[in-house]
């Protein structure tokens, strides 16, 4: 099975774009063109991975997930945040029930 290293190594590949030329470099690209940028592609994403589901198509699915993912990780990584962060949020709900853990948030 394919691990989370996957994720670690992507990490760290995108922080050494940060200093890379954005002509030879994607990621680097969208770190010169800023967050602004990164939020639209996204959106993008997020809206063709919708598609994709509303089409029943698994393989469109799962690339458009792929981008969800890969541009979602850039992100965080503007944000100097990296897949552990997410990894820890989501271990820390683990077997915490959706349903409970909305009940006992603070009422507004
Ligand atoms: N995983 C990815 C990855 N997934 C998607 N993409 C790119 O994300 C872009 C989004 O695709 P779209 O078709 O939605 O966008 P587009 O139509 O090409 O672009 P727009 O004109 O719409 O802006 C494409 O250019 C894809 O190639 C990725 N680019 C890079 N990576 C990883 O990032 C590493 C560093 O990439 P570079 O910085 O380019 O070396 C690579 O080695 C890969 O591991």
């Amino acid at each position: 099975m394919i691990s989370a290293e996957v994720l670690h190594r992507l990490a760290q590949t995108l922080e050494s774009r940060k200093g890379a030329d954005p002509e030879s470099s994607y990621v680097s690209r969208l770190f010169h063109k800023g967050q602004d940028a990164i939020l639209k592609k996204i959106g993008e994403e997020a809206t063709e991975t919708v598609m994709a589901s509303k089409d029943n198509d698994q393989l469109h699915l799962v690339r458009e997930v792929a981008d969800l993912w890969f541009h979602s990780l850039v992100l965080l990584s503007w944000h100097g945040l990296g897949p552990d962060d997410i990894l820890a949020e989501l271990h820390r709900r683990e077997g915490i029930s959706g349903i409970d853990e909305k009940a006992s948030r603070p009422k507004d």
